[in-house]
């Protein structure tokens, strides 16, 4: 790329590095660096395609490929990423949101909306809540809910504020330091979580764009994966009101474990769903 580059020759320059480097979505990675970096959208680049980069913008763009190139994730250079059409800001200590993760919101709407409808409200309890992704999309799209956050990241849940804030969801969102269920009381009709689940031998062979930058405490299950599934079925009934649910997201293989620790506190399978790739994702346990 050259000092004095068009917007659509960097686009194009950038697609190329990307793809040299073997980047799975150089076109979407150069669309958002572009914008991140120059202020300039796909649809400028359609409608002018020769406005040229002035010298600030093509440093940045520059140093944004060189980050991308080497494995760093593309919404954590710039900064955000979009889950359930809510636009998230990340920290080093959030994971980035994951579309499977969508999957879950999905399997407790229908159930949020109902307890919303029948009892004027719907108490949700979001264990380990990173961003707040999953707890704002619910109240995002439940007006009557409300939600209580958790993570034992301080940085996460200051992270998590914000996003509330900036959503306009911060009267209906409360973000508590917890481990687990150890600071909370109270019962909430839904209890909802995207625990760590990889098993801790696993990690070191993750893609580097996972293990160099999400944070180990989003990521280590434990020897099995299964560690947080254990500690939270074990403790979750006394924070259920009558007729809750609780749901949980789950890694590839782990529904029949996850179910059985669950079963043995006294919870069972109400439904379940698929990702987009067609592997269990979520499931809904009734008690
Ligand atoms: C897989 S991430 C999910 C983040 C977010 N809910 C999402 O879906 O994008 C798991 C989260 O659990 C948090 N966590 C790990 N151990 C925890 C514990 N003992 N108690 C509470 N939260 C914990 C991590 O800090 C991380 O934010």
């Amino acid at each position: 790329m050259t000092g004095s580059a068009s917007l659509q020759d960097a686009y194009d320059d950038a697609v190329a590095h990307l793809s040299r480097a073997g980047s799975p979505t150089p076109d979407l990675d150069a669309t958002l660096l572009v914008e991140h970096t120059t202020g300039m959208t796909a649809l400028d680049r359609l409608t002018q395609p020769d406005k040229p980069l002035n010298p600030r913008q093509h440093q940045a763009l520059r140093t944004a490929i060189a980050r991308r190139m080497s494995h760093e994730p593309v919404h954590r250079i710039i900064g955000w990423r979009e889950f359930y059409g809510l636009p998230l800001s990340l920290n080093p200590h959030t994971l980035v949101p994951r579309p499977d993760t969508e999957t879950l919101i999905d399997l407790v709407l229908p159930f949020a909306r109902h307890r919303a409808g029948e009892t004027g409200s719907c108490r949700v309890l979001d264990l380990g809540t990173g961003s707040g992704a999953i707890a704002l999309a619910i109240l995002n799209e439940v007006p009557k809910a409300v939600a209580t956050g958790t993570d034992v990241s301080a940085e996460a849940l200051e992270m998590a504020t914000r996003n509330a804030q900036g959503l306009g969801l911060s009267e209906r969102f409360t973000a508590l330091r917890s481990d687990w269920f150890s600071a909370l009381s109270g019962q909430f009709d839904l209890i909802v979580s995207n625990p760590p689940y990889i098993p801790t031998a696993v990690i070191p062979t993750l893609d580097p764009d996972v293990r160099d930058h999400d944070p180990l405490a989003a990521l280590d299950g434990g020897s099995d994966g299964l560690n947080a599934y254990g500690l939270i079925a074990a403790r979750a009934l006394p924070h259920l009101a009558d007729g809750g649910r609780i749901a949980v997201e789950i890694g590839k293989g782990q529904r029949s474990a996850v179910a059985g620790l669950f079963a043995a506190a006294g919870m069972q399978v109400a439904a379940s769903a698929q990702d987009l790739n067609g592997l269990e994702r979520a499931i809904l346990f009734s008690c």
